[in-house]
């Protein structure tokens, strides 16, 4: 049973469409990044699966059953706020889940409390600062046992070496217990260390989904002469241009034209080169 699909998923806020027309599925057991432009619509994407927002159209499933206005019982979120009880210790504030939710296990946010060296438990969570939330928030969401964990932003307010625990404990999370996990960042080198699967998205809409290997096997990067580009076939994403040469990010490239070089982009390249094309494209539609 797939964790997560959606089919013709639309959210529109007023007049604005946050999320619209998403299709994808994300397979078991795979480490899943949300890529995307600011405002392009991961948080919107990530609070649906949880429940907490409505779709406007079409629909979500959970490990085969219907997200509506609740979240699954086997699925974590860890929200981009970090909503928490601010007045109660570390410690009491996973006493207090645990009392909870009959399946919550006190023991396993501990475990992973014991792993982040700059938690303190005795602290009052109102007094931690956004680094700190974050990781007794990541601690709670795993305290949950869940099968499908959604991450909206887990690294953007820590310093490298939590980061760097953050990962470790999902590497684990994942290798030990067979976790599925969305997580959606900025930081791309991070996400190529630990994700296997891409979930690109952009105004609102899926742009590219699915095995970062496949997808990254499907790209070509080309760079050549400036002037000539009409020996290059295949479907062109964006385009550099400088006057000494052109780089070239397409899709379903052909064998690469004399006088260019070609290479398989990395992670940073494709998603830079797909968020470039939004810009351009964002750009040239306010010129009209
Ligand atoms: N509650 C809301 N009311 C009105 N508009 C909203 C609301 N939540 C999100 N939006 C709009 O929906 C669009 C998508 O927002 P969302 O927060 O999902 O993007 P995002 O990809 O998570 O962005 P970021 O990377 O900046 O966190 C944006 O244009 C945003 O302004």
């Amino acid at each position: 049973m797939n964790p997560l699909t959606a089919t013709a998923l639309g959210k529109r806020y007023g007049t604005h469409w946050a999320v619209r027309d998403c299709g994808f599925t994300i397979p078991e057991g795979k480490v899943v990044a949300l890529v995307g432009p600011n405002g392009a619509g991961k948080s919107t994407l990530l609070r649906m699966a949880a429940g907490l927002v409505r779709p406007t159209t079409g629909e979500l499933t959970a490990f085969g059953t219907p997200v509506r206005g609740r979240i699954h019982q086997d699925v974590s979120f860890l929200a981009q706020n970090r909503p928490l009880h601010r007045d109660l210790e570390v410690r009491e504030l996973v006493r207090y889940c645990a009392s909870m939710n009959d399946r919550w296990s006190a023991e396993r946010a501990h475990e992973v409390l014991a792993l982040q060296a700059g938690v303190d438990q005795d602290a009052k969570v109102g007094t931690l600062s956004a680094g700190g939330l974050t990781q007794v928030a990541i601690a709670l969401a795993l305290g949950r046992l869940p099968r499908l964990l959604l991450l909206d932003e887990p690294l953007a307010d820590l310093d490298p070496l939590a980061r760097d625990e953050t990962l470790r404990i999902i590497m684990a999370e994942v290798a030990d217990r067979g976790t599925t996990v969305v997580m959606s960042s900025h930081l791309l080198s991070d996400l190529r260390e630990v994700c296997d699967h891409l979930l690109l998205v952009d105004e609102g809409r899926v742009q590219v989904s699915g095995d970062i290997e496949e997808v990254l096997a499907e790209h070509r990067i080309l760079v050549g002469p400036p002037a000539d580009e009409s020996a290059v076939e295949g479907t062109l994403i964006s385009a550099t241009r400088t006057e000494r040469q052109s780089t070239l990010l397409l899709r379903e490239a052909r064998p690469t034209p004399e006088g260019w070089a070609g290479a398989e982009p990395d992670l940073e390249s494709l998603v830079m080169g797909y968020l470039r094309a939004s810009r351009e494209r964002r750009s040239s539609a306010e010129r009209g």
